[in-house]
């Protein structure tokens, strides 16, 4: 692919050139009217929507039709029917939205290396639009696609729709923690941080054939994943959904910074299913949090919570993008940095005092309550409490066979059962847990050697554990003892707060 040649994408008016990047080399052609095409993939919204905002308006500066096309294979990673029932139905919403605006909707079942193009072909288009994802497997497909498209003579323009500062405008490399990056992304926020446009009724009509009715059971008929995953009733699909639990969330808002990390309270947004698939984005949610945190009449709850807020959504969310972006190792130990590989290394043979197998992990057969709880509330609910996620991976390190198996296990029962996995927040998180990516070295011990260490005990010291358990009958399997006291697990004052201290 091309670099980042911001300056040479077609300008249009109210979208930031630096949000753009050119994936091939194509100049657009003069004067043309034909199709301009948004190939959606990572941002399935049809408001708030950089990459559909420069397409609209590209295609109104031309007098052009839009079209939207989004390309559904079959298997995806470790996603299971959960995920994609949540993409479909999502999905449906989009298309419904789009075609009352007079902007035809083209699912394609396949690869976007073999529909795009052909898209292209059918429509005549000039241009093709994309969104933005750091992951190898939709990298992979924006490039084929880019190289596909210069063979025809179209352009390739890449929009990061999904972070507020773009990912290559925040930094050039890989940043070592939240506090290399934070300025960063701080700094230009201003800028960045703006209202969106609106995509409107769109005035230019295609003069062809295309419009067939969608085949949504065709495309539920062509998935091939696991179906004994099935999808959580409590979360929603869809941008309207994801909208009302950002409302929801606002209403609840002072309550953020001061409870966070307290599983047992409902003080967390929630939102990161529908970030993830893109049925809401991140930037409206800091819009909307930062007009409550910014009210004259805002508590002292609500400033902090609205600063902690940017704090989780902007600047570690876009760090997670920063590491998938520049290390293409983001999901092995081998991306993490030279004094983690080694620590984990000198500690490889050291004894562990539980071993489990990833089914009995996956059932919830361990000897740790607490754990057991929170691997059964990811796999009823499909969304564990952010704080007992970090416990949850630490754990697997602590009980697997080697870290590059732990790492794979976490990834695997994250991306299987999580409505949010498959995302650079999974694997950064994983990696954080397993091999202190964006972290430090601490005191060295068994098993983790300079790895961060968390415990049970530290976990009882923060939050009702016993109440969270309650909550999930069936954590503490038939005669197995609760979690060892805290004196056997040598807890240290050090582990006190670990979590939240992160750099
Ligand atoms: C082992 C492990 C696995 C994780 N897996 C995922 C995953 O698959 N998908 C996922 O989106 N997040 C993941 N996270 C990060 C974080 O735990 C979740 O984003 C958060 O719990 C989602 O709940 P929420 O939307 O209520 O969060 P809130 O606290 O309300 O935060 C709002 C948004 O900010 C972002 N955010 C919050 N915490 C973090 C963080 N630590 N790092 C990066 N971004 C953050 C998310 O987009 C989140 O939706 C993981 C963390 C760990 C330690």
């Amino acid at each position: 692919m091309s670099a980042n040649v911001a300056s040479s994408v077609p300008p249009v008016q109210g979208v930031d050139v630096r949000r753009c990047r050119r994936l091939n080399s194509v100049e657009m052609k003069k004067d043309s009217r034909a199709p301009v095409i948004y190939w959606m993939s990572r941002d399935q919204r049809s408001q708030d929507n950089w990459a559909l905002i420069y397409a609209q308006r590209l295609a109104l500066q031309r007098s052009a039709p839009l079209h939207v096309v989004f390309c559904l294979v079959p298997k995806f990673l470790d996603a299971t029917l959960r995920q994609y029932d949540f993409l479909l139905k999502g999905l449906r919403e989009v298309a419904a939205d789009l075609e009352s605006k007079q902007i035809p909707f083209h699912l394609q079942l396949g690869k976007a290396a073999d529909k795009v193009p052909a898209v292209v072909d059918q429509l005549g288009a000039q241009m093709v639009v994309c969104d933005m994802s750091p992951l190898r497997v939709p990298s992979e497909w924006a490039r084929d696609v880019a190289n596909l498209c210069q063979a025809k003579e179209v352009p390739v323009v890449q929009v990061d729709a999904h972070n507020v500062v773009p990912v290559w405008a925040a930094s050039d490399k890989q940043e070592t923690a939240a506090r290399t990056i934070r300025k960063k992304i701080m700094q230009p926020l201003g800028t960045y941080l703006t209202e969106f446009p609106s995509v409107d009724r769109h005035p230019h009509k295609f003069k062809g054939e295309i419009s067939q009715p969608i085949d949504w059971e065709g495309a539920e008929n062509s998935l091939q994943v696991d179906t004994s995953v099935r999808p959580v009733a409590g979360i929603v699909p869809g941008a309207a959904a994801g909208h009302a639990a950002l409302e929801n969330f606002c209403k609840r808002l002072s309550r953020y910074d001061e409870h966070r990390n307290n599983p047992n309270e409902n003080a967390l947004s929630g939102l990161s299913p529908w970030l993830h698939f893109g049925q809401i984005s991140a930037q409206r949610c800091a819009l909307r949090v930062r007009r409550i945190g910014e009210a004259k009449s805002a508590t002292a709850g609500e400033k902090k919570s609205c600063e902690a807020f940017i704090e989780e959504s902007i600047v570690r969310r876009e760090l997670s993008d920063n590491f998938c972006f520049y290390n293409a190792r983001y999901d092995s130990l081998e991306g993490a940095a030279g004094w983690a590989q080694q620590t984990l290394k000198d500690h490889a043979k050291d004894k562990r005092e539980h071993l489990y197998s990833r089914e009995e992990l996956e059932n919830a057969k361990t000897h740790d309550d607490l754990w057991n709880a929170a691997q059964l509330q990811m796999v009823r609910e499909g969304k564990m409490h952010g704080f007992l996620r970090m416990y949850w991976a630490k754990k697997i390190l602590e009980w697997s066979p080697s870290p590059q198996e732990a790492l794979d296990r976490c990834i695997w029962l994250n991306d299987r059962y999580e409505l949010d996995g498959r995302d650079p927040n999974g694997y950064v998180g994983c990696m954080w847990s397993v091999c202190g990516v964006h972290d430090m070295g601490w005191k060295e011990r068994e098993v983790f050697g300079k790895i961060r260490f968390m415990n049970y005990a530290g976990c009882k010291r923060k939050f009702d554990v016993a109440g969270f358990v309650a909550k999930f009958p069936g954590a503490v399997p038939h005669g197995a003892e609760a979690a060892p006291a805290p004196k056997k697990r040598k807890a240290k004052a050090k582990a006190k707060g670990a979590a939240d201290k992160r750099a």
